[in-house]
């Protein structure tokens, strides 16, 4: 079997394979104390084993629930939730999907999102969508009271409850949430929604091979087991047991740490799968909330080749030399199309007659990569056999585990996040929250 591979060579121009080496011995440590839990942000490891310790029944619950749902005929499934209470099912529903999926009849229902914003738009037009078709809501917060999904739950459960009766909206309704506490707990338990847990010690950006994940993914019908296993395998493949020199979670966290002492400010995960593109959201989230703290930690940026290339491949190419990027590069796609030859050749690519249109989107990103190195961009290269359940298992875990790992070599607690709370405090001030009477007071004054 086949895995994701890593090669940053095209960065040894800017950076030695000497100074990649010195980080082993740190490397190593701090992969180590991820598993022994020894470090800051300890009580939120519990993705570091997760994939292992995935137990066969949780998987036929998640299954079975799935099932039931889908028995219902959906036409859709609402998932609602924000930042990893959706990016990660959004992120793998996309890179399975057919790119036109919202016009294919199939017989699992097209998975939405709702509560990802405060579009009053948004929320209008889905409401409008909804009442015409057959659906069911998965509702998820790990803290059960985030404001923009539990806002979108609020009303989307009136018109659920509308329009089935409350009786049959608890049975198509689907919530995701902490154990024991939170306002969706509550809500969860007092309404008898079936309801999963999202465990204590997984944080929401590192939640996706939990509930949180699992049962948009498994609804949506895709092979979740497989998803599991990528990534189980990919547990093991940057285990402690394995040593720097192999350890490809290890090198990555390395090099890009290494990369951003010389300068290199800004990542920019490039992909030239269109699929992909939510999978750099999710991204941006694991490292951006885990990494930007105390005025340190790289900017994660992303783009979609070839298409940027035609509105942001200017700066890359020759602005600040702040940047480097990790190139997803999918081996083998699914699907063919060879480029037809053509009498009247007024396009002059007849060059690239009977070639794989692939082929071409191949020869785009390697020339891509020559040039942005040669204009002073490092460029690493994630190779990933091709875009199903298992690679991209594998894909998460990788990028999970590098994540704590570069955390601890940027010598920040990967695993917090106080950032995210000044904005909701101004919010709420804002808005008059009961119990925010001196917020208010405050930052009225701040805005005379
Ligand atoms: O699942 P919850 O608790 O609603 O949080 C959603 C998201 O909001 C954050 O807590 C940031 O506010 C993220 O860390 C998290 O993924």
């Amino acid at each position: 079997m086949e895995n994701i591979s890593l090669d940053f060579n095209r960065t040894l121009g800017f950076i030695s394979q000497e100074s990649i080496d010195s980080y082993k011995a740190d490397a190593e440590k701090f992969n180590l104390a991820l598993h022994d839990k020894t470090m800051r942000g300890n009580d939120f490891l519990g993705w570091v084993n997760l994939p292992s310790s995935i137990s066969n029944e949780h998987i036929e619950d998640v299954e079975a629930t799935a099932a039931k749902l889908s028995a219902k005929k959906l036409d859709i499934l609402v998932v609602v939730g924000i930042g990893g209470s959706y990016l990660g099912a959004k992120a793998v529903i996309d890179a399975l999907s057919n790119n036109f999926q919202q016009f294919q009849d199939t017989d699992a229902p097209h998975v939405i999102f709702a509560g990802q914003n405060i579009s009053e738009d948004y929320l209008a037009e889905l409401r409008v969508l909804l009442q015409g078709k057959e659906y069911g809501i998965v509702v998820i917060s790990k803290s059960g009271t985030t404001t923009e999904p539990a806002l979108a739950f609020r009303v989307l459960k009136k018109d659920i409850e509308d329009k089935y009766g409350k009786e049959e909206a608890v049975n198509r309704i689907i919530a995701v949430t902490d154990a024991s506490k939170g306002a969706l707990r509550q809500l969860a338990t007092e309404e008898g929604y079936k309801t999963f847990v999202i465990p204590d010690d997984v944080g929401g950006r590192f939640s996706v091979l939990t509930p949180v994940g699992l049962i948009a993914i498994a609804c949506a019908g895709f092979d979740i087991r497989a998803l599991i296993n990528g990534a189980k395998d990919m547990e093991a493949q940057t285990s402690p047991e394995v040593k720097f020199e192999d350890n490809i979670a290890a090198q990555y966290a390395a090099v890009r740490n290494e990369l951003y002492k010389k300068g290199k400010k800004i990542e920019i995960l490039v992909n030239y799968n269109p699929k992909l593109h939510y999978f750099a959201e999710w991204w941006k989230q694991l490292y951006g909330e885990s990494e930007g703290k105390e005025g340190k930690g790289i900017y994660p940026s992303s783009v979609d080749f070839s298409s940027d290339l035609h509105s942001m491949g200017q700066y890359i190419q020759e602005g600040e030399r702040t940047l480097f990027e990790t190139v997803l590069s999918v081996k083998s796609v699914d699907n063919t199309v060879l480029v037809p030859k053509d009498e009247a050749n007024l396009d002059s690519l007849n060059f690239l007659a009977g070639k794989h249109v692939d082929e071409v989107n191949k020869m785009a990103e390697l020339g891509t990569v020559l040039a942005h190195v040669d204009g002073g961009v490092p460029n690493l290269r994630v190779e990933i056999p091709k875009v199903d359940e298992y690679y991209l298992g594998q894909m998460i875990y990788f990028f999970e585990k590098a994540c704590g790992i570069s955390g601890y070599m940027l010598d920040v607690n990967p695993f917090d996040q106080p950032g995210v709370e000044a904005y909701k405090k101004n919010m709420f001030a804002l808005l008059e929250k009961p119990g925010y009477e001196q917020a208010t007071e405050e930052i009225k004054k701040k805005l005379k």
